[in-house]
């Protein structure tokens, strides 16, 4: 079942459309992504979510609940994650915890819940004194202290040092397998391919591409990167002819192909018959990164 439903999705700013026209359904338990440019739409689009922007045209839903009219029964269903300028640098992680849990009728206990995040140590630290990954810890506990169905967390790992992120990203998995649904407004690339479910791509204001992260790749053409600098250029026609090549470039004297399995040993049959030496030949799997440059790329 979709616990939230954005469909045609309109909002613009004096006259310039920056959400045009989004849809998509985040069905409950998994853990879906908004991922997208700088300045695409994807904050405006998770607040109309939130209910903090109303929108200029279509609809969202949020288990059945309109966020704007319905405020009320969507902050209980619904836990968004704060912004650093809406905590009191003097409030303790305890008063934090304390003051968020009495606005909810029916809050979760914060003692295991804090527990759970690794601040049980940090209760009388002041919010202020905390390091980047305490407080995102906090703010994912802020988060699910109302006991909610759906959670947004809007680029939460910006900031963070890779051991910090990566300790979050199993928080994040941990919030889902509590059966928690989560949405995830990120521009990692890598963060979205190992988490997501499911990623809306956006793209000024519209979604580019919707699936698996597998899917995203398989899109791109191939699943295969082979890369090399040829010790000299290679025939043009030679290299159009490879068997399976989804896409070959040539950029600065250096040769990527997207391709599979077979496209890389045709590519090496193809050196030895010219006996060309390829330097630096490199032969990976494709990843989020290139189908994002492919899906967002200005199309003129
Ligand atoms: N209140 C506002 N008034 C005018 N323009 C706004 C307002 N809020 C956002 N914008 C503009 O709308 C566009 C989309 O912003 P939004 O924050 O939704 O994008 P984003 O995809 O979340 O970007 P980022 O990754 O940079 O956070 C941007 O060009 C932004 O400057």
């Amino acid at each position: 079942m979709a616990i939230v439903e954005v469909q045609g999705l309109r909002k613009s700013y004096a006259g310039r459309p920056v959400v045009d026209g989004v849809t998509f359904r985040v069905e409950e338990g998994e853990i879906f992504g908004i991922l997208g440019p700088n300045g695409a739409g994807k904050t405006t689009t998770v607040e109309c979510v939130e209910g903090l922007r109303l929108p200029d045209a279509g609809t969202v839903r949020v288990a059945g609940f309109d966020p704007v009219t319905d405020h009320d029964r969507v902050t209980r269903i619904l836990g968004a994650q704060l912004q650093e300028s809406e905590l009191q640098p003097k409030l303790t992680v305890r008063e934090a915890l304390e003051l968020y849990a009495a606005f909810y009728p029916e809050p979760a206990d914060w003692r295991p819940l804090a527990e759970r995040l690794g601040l049980t140590g940090k209760l009388t630290t002041r919010f202020a004194k905390l390091s980047g990954g305490q407080k995102q810890r906090l703010f994912i506990a802020l988060a699910l202290i109302g006991n909610p169905r759906v959670v947004v967390l809007d680029e939460l790992t910006t900031g963070l040092d890779p051991r910090a992120r990566r300790d979050t990203w199993s928080l994040i998995e941990e919030v889902r397998a509590g059966g928690v649904t989560v949405l995830l407004v990120t521009h990692f690339m890598e963060e979205a391919q190992r988490l997501c479910d499911r990623i809306a791509v956006i793209d000024r204001g519209r979604i580019a591409a919707l699936d698996t992260p597998s899917g995203l790749i398989r899109r791109t053409g191939g699943g295969t990167v082979i890369s090399f600098t040829p010790s000299r250029p290679l025939d043009e026609a030679d290299l159009a002819g490879l068997p399976r090549a989804a896409s070959v470039e040539t950029r600065e004297g250096r040769v990527v192909i997207h391709g599979t399995d077979e496209t890389a040993n045709a590519v090496i049959t193809l050196l030895a018959r010219h006996r060309v030496t390829a330097h630096q030949l490199r032969v990976t799997e494709a990843t989020l990164d290139d189908a994002f440059l492919d899906l967002t790329e200005e199309k003129i």
